[in-house]
């Protein structure tokens, strides 16, 4: 826990502070925000974990909410001096409805911003995604953009359109006058891929090795790289931004950084491999073993059986056409943007990074 002769004076609410990124943001203000007083965790699912938070220096406060409650959210915002909004659907796999999606990732963003503005909270840290800005419909590769690179950001997907929306809102809300007459200052992050202990997709994928006898197969070329971030870095540049925004709201306020370390650029599975081949699993091929065209028929067919079953059990496999189409697009990001601005670094190297991944894996059930 952090300690410090700084005055202990703020209060921070973390919005899905129990989530895979969630809980590394709320672990990281508690080791390393010295003047956090009090650290509220909203949330529509709280974990146990919050328990052992408790006998610490800072007051923990856990706050079982939906943010598509403006009045929990409300009630929730009033009295914090900043608000990191993480909570959200982050569904590309089918199994929320658009409708559901639209609503906890922008009408609950729109519940937060409304709370700050009412009641008076003036720093807004928003934690938006890649898939803002692509890849698009159209399946132009992104290769090491920043955040002034052009780029046709055109979406069908409900994911990706509610992100886009919900930092549009954050974004334009920059500079209204909160509860008290000053102005609230806000900005979104947009990580890439997010790896780390506690990814959910990372645990799928290795279940589905294990269960294949140890193997994965290779279908999308090596040539499609992805960008990836450390959720540790992540949540450091989470923690950072929100100490620096009040200082610097004139250069900040308003504006998007994409979060990024010094992980490698590699193609999704190759890059999963780094983490799941000292855990035992193989990735068979050194060119995808399918042609794409059946691929692309094994999605679509994986979603009309996810339509057709749906009124009687959910079928939300891996493959679907979106995922298919991320998987087989060029999307890595180069920029220095929060270094400039705020004096961003990664916390923790890609040695680092990776060491911690692989002995999260190695102690999930089943592992070899
Ligand atoms: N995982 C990634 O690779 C990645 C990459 C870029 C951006 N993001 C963004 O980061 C944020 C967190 O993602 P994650 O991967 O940790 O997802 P997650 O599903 O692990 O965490 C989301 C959290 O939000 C909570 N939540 C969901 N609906 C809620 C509601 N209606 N009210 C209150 N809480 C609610 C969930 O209970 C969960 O704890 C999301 O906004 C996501 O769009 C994630
Ligand atoms: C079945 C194969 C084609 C397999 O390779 C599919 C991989 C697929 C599940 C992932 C490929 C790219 C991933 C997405 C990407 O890392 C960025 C994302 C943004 C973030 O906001 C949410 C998660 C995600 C959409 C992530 C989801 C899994 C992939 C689609």
């Amino acid at each position: 826990m952090a300690s410090s002769t700084q005055a202990q004076k703020l209060v921070y609410l973390v919005t899905g502070g129990c989530g895979f990124l969630g809980e590394h943001v709320v672990r990281m203000l508690l080791q390393r925000e010295p003047q956090l007083q009090e650290l509220r965790i909203f949330d529509l699912h709280l974990g146990p974990w919050l328990e052992e938070l408790k006998t610490g220096p800072v007051q923990v406060t856990a706050i079982q909410g939906d943010v598509t409650q403006a009045h929990e959210v409300t009630a929730a915002v009033a009295g914090a001096h900043v608000v990191i909004h993480i909570a959200g659907l982050v569904d590309v796999f089918g199994r929320a409805s658009p409708k559901t999606i639209h609503e906890v990732n922008v009408q609950g963003t729109q519940n937060v911003i409304e709370a700050c503005v009412q009641t008076g909270t003036q720093f807004l840290v928003y934690t938006s995604s890649m898939e803002v800005v692509g890849p698009n419909i159209k399946g132009h590769p992104f290769y090491r953009g920043n955040e002034d690179t052009p780029y046709e950001a055109v979406h069908k997907h409900p994911y990706p359109r509610s992100k886009a929306l919900a930092e549009r809102l954050v974004l334009e809300a920059n500079g209204r006058k909160v509860h008290g007459g000053l102005p609230l200052v806000t900005c979104a992050l947009r990580p890439t891929g997010i790896y780390g202990e506690g990814h959910q997709i990372m645990k799928d994928i290795y279940y589905q090795g294990l269960r294949l006898g140890g193997r994965l197969f290779r279908v999308i070329p090596t040539s499609v790289e992805h960008g990836r971030v450390y959720v540790g870095n992540v949540a450091w540049m989470h923690v950072l931004v929100a100490r620096e925004l009040k200082q610097r709201a004139a250069l900040m306020g308003g504006q998007v950084y994409f979060c990024y370390d010094k992980s490698p650029y590699k193609s999704y599975m190759d890059f999963n491999m780094e983490f799941l081949g000292p855990c035992g699993l193989r990735l068979v091929g050194t060119r995808p073993l399918l042609p794409y065209w059946l691929l692309v028929l094994l999605a679509t067919l994986n979603a009309l059986l996810q339509w057709l079953l749906r009124p009687l059990l959910l079928y939300a496999p891996l493959l679907n056409p979106y995922t298919l189409a991320m998987a087989n697009t060029t999307f890595t990001v180069s920029t220095n943007k929060a270094q400039r601005h705020f004096g961003y670094e990664p916390l923790f190297s890609w040695e680092d990074s990776r060491t911690r991944t692989i002995h999260w894996v190695q102690a999930l059930e089943g592992s070899a």
